[in-house]
């Protein structure tokens, strides 16, 4: 667990816990026995610390609730003999507060620095709101710890987090560090003992404000916030206590499990599992060497980007130069911004581009091995591009759709490789947004599932396998949200109500300013193809489509030219096309008055539990409904979707998460309980999992073995 290395009168303690070194109990033991041993053998006159492979990425969260890394902490920086830190890899939580109590660090220069505390709910207890403001003043204090972000070696250094920067091996520039130091005072390499650099509150509010926009809702943050600046003015001990005072009110808020638990899921949710049993761990991917993506529109661009960022050559191919032109110019926009942001340097742009080719037609696509289509949502397109890429393409290439909805099946009946068939849901923008929905079909094999999985990770997302039906795991949830926001607005509520609510309960946007975002004009193109596949003509007075109840106040809304932010109108009134700020407006409320009253709909006050739970209920329930189905494989999966493709908030765990923390039994009653009053909408309906699951009061870790069982029966 701590190797322990004696050599030339330095002693290395050198930590090897795998996967990243994490502080689990034995491993503190091992320090502290490690550092007692050193301190009393004469031979030794100076101590290291390091880590096999990387440093040290903190507490073992699995383990975070025995407080003995501050313990250790003291131990290091009371040594009488001089202990250096050598920092390669990650120096994180807990790692980083070992550190800063070492007397000196060395640093590898690719080395990252940072107090990710914040985002599982929780302080950096072990001294870290305390130190760090004492070793790098107030301002960067007040900056680095409610964030939760990383910096490098380089930015560390700057700080005076770190003493020398690297390039060689970090742990024989320190041992030799160590050796020239032996017997030096240490009297002012002591962190604690040092007076704190800029303590005045101007930094306070300024990083308060940050905090409430950056980590919306979060408590953990606030609390860093006002121990650091509370520390500040005490003396060391007195803020150590004020820390473990603190550290109590967040361990016990509830947001540390749901944040600890969504840290969790995410790494589960690649971790896929198909109902036939075939898992991750039983079947292997093929690389993808080479490919192309079809479309050179936005999500085209988008996915090309990704892929050219991960090293992988792309082919974007067109059917018209103008559209490819137009797409490469765009991509080459955005990689330039990337240079004029310094995000990336010249010489890795003309390494990125060489990766691109371009092409007019699907000829040239005779030797590679993924192609990605991304033409718009239109099944009729998309199964001729498919038929056509089945001839052109060796039989081997795993053909995959870029959709948000569509049939995967249907789209894979147009070849006569339907085991190669998958579809790409991405997130827009796509070379940005982690999430990957991979969905299988009901003839995709196992091996392009792990082929999916393993070139999502690849590329940098975080992949979720997940089932074929209209809008797969997260537009499916979405869809209930947005019929309820708008039945909501149909009964009594103004869009700002019904946005505060959403806001409130920690959404980025409510539902209304996402829509004029987006533009309402998107929304009703997609009812009118929903009622034209039904066959049902659309006039003002259609309430029902299918007996299901539908909203068409979007559509009265665009008739009139409300059609969002790009109209300058929408739900809100932005001032200008292409206006950013939303102003409640008289006439958008007259238009809603005239439609409810033209369909006879009597307007109400509609209480503010009614709008939260209308919003978010549906869309939990059709989450179980989802379980039940088999289209999503574990809660995790939703949950990760929920959080990294529609900014869920992460304090809350995901809308699953979320609903067992409220209680099921509670979920399943109001379910029940709006099932009775609004009979033509489906989703009210609920789901029999979580019946099954409300009644049993079955741990969320045991969900699937329910469903599994109910599936069987
Ligand atoms: C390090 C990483 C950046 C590496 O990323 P990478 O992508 O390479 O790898 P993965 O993320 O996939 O991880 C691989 C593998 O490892 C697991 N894992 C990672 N980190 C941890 C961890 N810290 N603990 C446990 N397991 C971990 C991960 O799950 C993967 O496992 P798998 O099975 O899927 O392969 C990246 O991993 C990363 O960012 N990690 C998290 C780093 C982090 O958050 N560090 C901070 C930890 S918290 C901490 O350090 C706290 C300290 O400040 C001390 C606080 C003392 C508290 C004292 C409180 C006193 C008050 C007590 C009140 C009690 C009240 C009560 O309980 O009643």
């Amino acid at each position: 667990m701590v190797d322990y290395i004696a050599r030339d009168g330095v002693a290395l303690l050198q930590v090897n816990n795998p996967p990243v070194n994490a502080l689990s109990h034995h491993v503190r033991v091992a320090i502290e026995e490690g550092l007692k041993k050193a301190g009393q053998d004469p031979r030794i006159k100076s101590i290291v610390i390091s880590g096999k492979g990387s440093f040290i990425a903190g507490a073992d969260i699995k383990d975070v609730s025995k407080p003995t890394i501050l313990e250790l902490c003291d131990l290091i920086e009371s040594s009488g003999k001089p202990v250096v830190a050598a920092i390669k890899g990650f120096a994180l939580g807990g790692g980083h507060e070992i550190a800063i109590s070492c007397h000196y660090r060395i640093a590898h220069e690719k080395s990252k620095f940072g107090f990710p505390e914040v985002d599982i709910g929780i302080l950096p207890a072990a001294g870290g709101t305390q130190r760090f403001p004492r070793l790098v003043g107030l301002e960067a204090a007040l900056d680095l710890i409610p964030s939760g972000r990383h910096i490098g070696a380089a930015q560390a250094f700057k700080l005076g987090i770190v003493d020398k920067v690297v390039r060689g091996d970090a742990v024989e520039e320190a041992v030799k560090f160590a050796k020239s130091i032996a017997g030096e005072p240490l009297v002012d390499r002591r962190t604690s003992q040092r007076p704190v650099m800029g303590a005045e509150n101007a930094f306070l509010a300024a990083a308060v404000k940050l905090a409430m926009k950056k980590k919306k809702g979060m408590i953990a943050p606030i609390v860093c916030l006002s121990v650091s600046f509370m520390g500040s003015l005490l003396p060391f001990e007195q803020g150590i206590q004020v820390e473990a005072a603190e550290a109590v009110v967040v361990f016990t808020s509830g947001q540390m499990g749901a944040l600890q638990y969504a840290f969790f899921a995410q790494r589960a949710a690649p971790k896929w599992l198909l109902p036939c049993g075939a898992s991750f761990k039983t079947v292997k991917g093929r690389p993808i060497r080479n490919a192309a993506v079809i479309g050179a529109g936005t999500m085209g661009t988008g996915i090309t980007m990704a892929m050219l960022n991960a090293g992988i050559p792309v082919t974007l191919v067109e059917q018209d130069r103008k559209f490819l032109d137009k797409g490469v110019s765009l991509l080459k926009l955005l990689y330039a911004g990337s240079v004029s942001l310094r995000k990336i340097t010249q010489d890795q742009c003309d390494a990125i581009l060489s990766k691109l080719n371009t092409a007019v037609g699907y000829k040239s696509l005779t030797n590679v091995d993924l192609v990605i289509e991304a033409v718009y949502e239109n099944m009729a397109l998309k199964k001729q591009i498919f038929a056509e890429l089945d001839r052109i393409c060796p039989p081997e290439t795993f053909l995959w759709t870029n959709t948000s909805a569509l049939d995967i099946d249907e789209i894979a009946s147009a070849t006569r490789r339907p085991d190669k068939v998958l579809g790409t849901h991405f997130f827009v923008p796509a070379y940005h947004m982690k999430l990957l929905e991979n969905v299988r079909g009901k003839l995709t094999s196992a091996e392009t599932v792990a082929s999916a999985q393993m070139f999502g990770t690849r590329i940098g997302k975080i992949p979720v396998v997940v089932g074929n039906c209209h809008g797969f795991v997260g537009n499916r949830m979405l869809h209930k949200y947005v019929y309820e926001a708008d039945f909501l607005i149909e009964e009594g509520c103004w869009p700002e109500d019904v946005d505060m609510v959403a806001e409130n309960f920690g959404l980025p946007l409510g539902p209304f300013k996402v829509r004029d975002l987006s533009g309402l004009d998107i929304r009703v193109r997609g009812l009118l193809e929903q009622a034209k596949a039904a066959g049902i003509e659309i006039n003002p007075a259609t309430r029902f489509l299918n007996g299901e109840r539908i909203s068409l106040l979007s559509k009265s809304l665009v008739d009139k030219g409300h059609c969002g932010r790009k109209t300058g109108r929408g739900f809100y009134n932005y001032g200008k096309p292409g206006g950013k700020i939303p102003l409640n407006d008289r006439f958008i409320k007259d238009v809603i008055v005239e439609y409810c009253a033209e369909r006879g709909i009597e307007r109400r006050k509609v209480a503010y539990q009614e709008i939260e739970e209308r919003l978010f209920l549906p869309l939990i329930n059709e989450g179980f409904k989802i379980l039940e189905e088999g289209i999503a494989s574990k809660p995790e999966d939703i949950d990760t979707i929920w959080l990294l493709g529609y900014a869920w908030p992460r304090h809350t765990g995901g809308p699953m998460y979320y609903a067992n923390m409220v209680g099921l039994d509670k979920i399943y009653n109001r379910i029940c309980h709006y099932n009775e009053l609004h009979k033509h909408s489906a989703h009210w309906q609920p789901s029999l999992l979580l019946k099954k699951l409300a009644a049993s009061k079955t741990p969320m870790k045991d969900w699937m073995e329910v469903a599994q069982a109910s599936s069987k029966l």
